[in-house]
């Protein structure tokens, strides 16, 4: 059985001081059997968030790396230097870095493979335009961007990896995809997997559903046979909130 798991994706909010305000109101709360709950925090908020987490189930994560260990690349923070902070995932390839810093399928699957080399579980997202919806292209686009992210993984590796089924027109903007249409694209991402590897691998990787999730529809999602979670980004960022999500996700 693949465990559900609820990460935040706080994007660029909430100082180090409103971090560990977070913790201190979701400690005991958004952490429940069967669920694994992860926040993925801006650099600056790593340290203090991989303190405040201590004792409780509750997971760290980064939203990018560089995939070379050390040199010359000012403004980025390497797999090495997040290992060394006790940083357990990291987001890869969100569609706001493809769109405003210039990722690509190549540096992703870069990132990906530095994520295994320094012991971070990658959540790579996934998912199409809404331009690239409406001329029905979303199954392919999502295929193009599976296969280049899993691109020289094992067997071992990929069945960690967790992938974020992201429409892209329905983040941050109240419009998510139906459960059902999420389903089905999710359920071709698996079968792209199998296809990649075996059905074993494929069925060891879970897949999220992000955009517009929220603690009113998270249940939706969740009661589909192929979503084994979500990625969050506004609704992640109250404390309460937060607390609903993981607790829809049981
Ligand atoms: O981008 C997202 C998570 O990575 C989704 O953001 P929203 O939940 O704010 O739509």
């Amino acid at each position: 059985m693949r465990e559900p798991i609820i990460a935040g994706n706080w994007k660029m909010f909430k100082t180090v001081s409103e971090a560990q305000a977070f913790i201190n109101e979701v400690k005991g709360r958004a952490e429940i059997d069967g669920v694994e709950s992860v926040i993925c925090a801006p650099f600056t908020n790593l340290p203090a968030l991989v303190e405040a987490v201590k004792g409780t189930k509750i997971k760290v994560g980064a939203q990018n790396l560089h995939w070379e260990e050390s040199g010359a690349f000012t403004g980025e923070i390497s797999g090495a230097m997040l290992e060394d902070l006790g940083v357990n995932y990291v987001i890869i390839g969100h569609s706001e870095r493809r769109a405003y810093f210039a990722e690509t399928d190549e540096t992703v699957n870069k990132k990906v493979h530095a994520s295994f080399k320094y012991n971070l579980t990658p959540i790579v997202c996934v998912g199409e335009k809404l331009e690239e919806r409406e001329a029905g292209q979303t199954k392919e686009v999502c295929k193009l961007q599976v296969n280049e992210a899993f691109r020289g993984l094992s067997k071992e590796q990929a069945a960690q990896v967790v992938v974020a089924y992201e429409p892209i027109w329905a983040i941050g903007t109240g419009k998510s995809s139906t459960a059902e249409d999420a389903n089905e694209v999710i359920t071709y991402i698996r079968e792209q997997l199998i296809a990649l590897f075996d059905v074993e691998t494929a069925n060891h990787v879970r897949i999220q559903y992000g955009g517009s999730v929220k603690p009113n529809n998270v249940r939706e999602y969740m009661n589909q046979l192929s979503i084994d979670g979500a990625l969050v980004g506004g609704a992640s960022l109250d404390p309460n909130s937060f607390t609903q999500l993981v607790e829809g996700a049981k």
